[in-house]
């Protein structure tokens, strides 16, 4: 019989451990509910994915960070780690791949029987959900082996929405992935989930509740945003929806005229200064 986790009772811990130089980390512990998103940025080599490795394998002090993964407190069960079913987290990367060569139906429905046994109505909800986040629509028919890498993305966060049912999701650069992004982190937001992801876009970045910043394999802070960064944030998605704008002309065949550059710079800043008063 899987897990059931009660949001409400639910935390995972981060305790510090050390950086590539052997020096402590930026902080004690950071406690995790469901309900609160995190980032995690840094450049390159800085460590973000070592982190989440981390807290997918429940680290006890045995990787190369030295960190500890609690759950509501204690050290989880080796059931936690080992069993699929029992497993807390969801994590979801740019190289998910499925290996099996199944139907889109015949893994959701192998699936929902193993997580959510009876609830063979979840399998519309999903593909929906999926369908909302790309662009190419993904159907029932269609080979898991033969989705592109952005239905694939769109079809393993929707799964692990709605299926998995995990308190924890952590997502690894899943900007890159061809999918609508923001209505992702919609679907995020409005969950009893804690979110963790990895991300160099600025605005995923800023939206989330809390910011780790990644430096020499250790966390070297934690932001907590004040407020003073969301005239950024609203400006940024203005940016991000005139980009989306010719993104999707140039993926329709578009050309553009010497005039283009004007008119979105215009849009763009009249777009900027309605949004100050
Ligand atoms: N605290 C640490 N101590 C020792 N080695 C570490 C530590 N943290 C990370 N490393 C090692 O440093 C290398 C780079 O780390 P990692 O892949 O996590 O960086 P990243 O920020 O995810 O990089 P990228 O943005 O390129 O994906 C890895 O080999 C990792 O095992």
């Amino acid at each position: 019989m899987m897990q059931q986790f009660t949001p409400q009772k639910f935390t995972l811990t981060i305790q510090s451990g050390k950086n590539r130089f052997g020096e402590q980390e930026g902080f004690e512990s950071i406690e995790i509910r469901p309900g609160d998103t995190l980032s995690i940025v840094g450049p390159t080599g800085s460590g973000k994915s070592a982190l989440i490795n981390d807290i997918e394998n429940l680290a006890q002090g045995d990787s190369v960070t030295g960190r500890r993964i609690l759950i509501n407190g204690e050290e989880p069960p080796e059931s936690f780690v080992r069993e699929p079913a029992f497993k807390p987290i969801s994590l979801i990367t740019q190289n998910t791949r499925c290996l099996a060569d199944l139907s889109v139906e015949a893994f959701m429905l192998m699936h929902i029987r193993a997580r959510r046994p009876g609830r063979e109505d979840l399998l519309d909800e999903t593909i929906n959900l999926a369908n909302t986040f790309t662009g190419e629509e993904i159907s029932l028919k269609s080979r898991m082996s033969g989705l592109s890498g952005g239905q694939t993305r769109a079809l393993m966060i929707a799964d692990a929405l709605v299926i998995g049912d995990t308190p924890i999701l952590l997502l690894d650069e899943i900007e890159n992935a061809g999918i609508f992004k923001d209505r992702v982190i919609q679907s995020l937001q409005g969950g009893n989930k804690a979110v963790i992801l990895v991300t160099h876009d600025p605005y995923l970045a800023l939206t989330a509740s809390r910011r780790i910043v990644m430096k020499h394999g250790g966390v070297s802070s934690v932001i907590e945003p004040t407020g003073q960064e969301q005239h950024l944030i609203e400006d940024l998605a203005i940016v991000e929806d005139r980009l989306h704008q010719i993104r999707e002309k140039i993926r329709m065949g578009a050309a553009f005229s010497s005039d283009s550059s004007k008119v979105l710079m215009t849009a763009a800043a009249q777009g900027l200064q309605l949004n100050r008063v």
